[in-house]
């Protein structure tokens, strides 16, 4: 992805969410760009994959929140574009249901440890 389409400059908060059984090999991906940090939430959502049908004690019940995994990783000094295409890629199958990936801009970072301000600490 290029640095038109992801915004040209300053910290960038990548956020995709992916499917569970995916994690790994993003986590592998992000790595390999030189973005190892993130922050990893399992979360529940809802887009074009289809709603699961089943059965309770002859009810039968729907069920259209998938289980989900919430990546955040913050970068500056690498492109987000390198980040996003390595999820992008990490996290496919071409089925419904794959994710999706938001690009957004950071006003600020702060490491507790140091007290530094500016690009975050990876
Ligand atoms: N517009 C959106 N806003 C926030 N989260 C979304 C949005 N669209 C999809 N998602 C998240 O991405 C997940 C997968 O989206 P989905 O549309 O089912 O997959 P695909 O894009 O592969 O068809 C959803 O379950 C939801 O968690």
């Amino acid at each position: 992805m290029s640095e038109t389409e992801t915004g040209n400059d300053g910290i960038k908060l990548v956020m995709a969410i992916i499917r569970p059984d995916k994690l790994a090999d993003v986590k592998t991906a992000l790595a390999e760009v030189g973005a190892p940090s993130l922050t990893v939430t399992n979360v529940s959502g809802r887009g074009s994959q289809p709603a699961k049908k089943g059965q309770w004690r002859g009810e039968e019940y729907t069920v259209d929140l998938h289980q989900k995994v919430k990546i955040e990783c913050v970068v500056a000094d690498i492109p987000a574009g390198d980040v996003v295409d390595a999820i992008a890629e990490a996290a496919h199958t071409g089925e419904k249901g794959d994710g999706k990936i938001f690009i957004l801009p950071v006003e600020g970072a702060v490491q507790v440890r140091t007290g530094k301000e500016g690009s975050p600490a990876v």
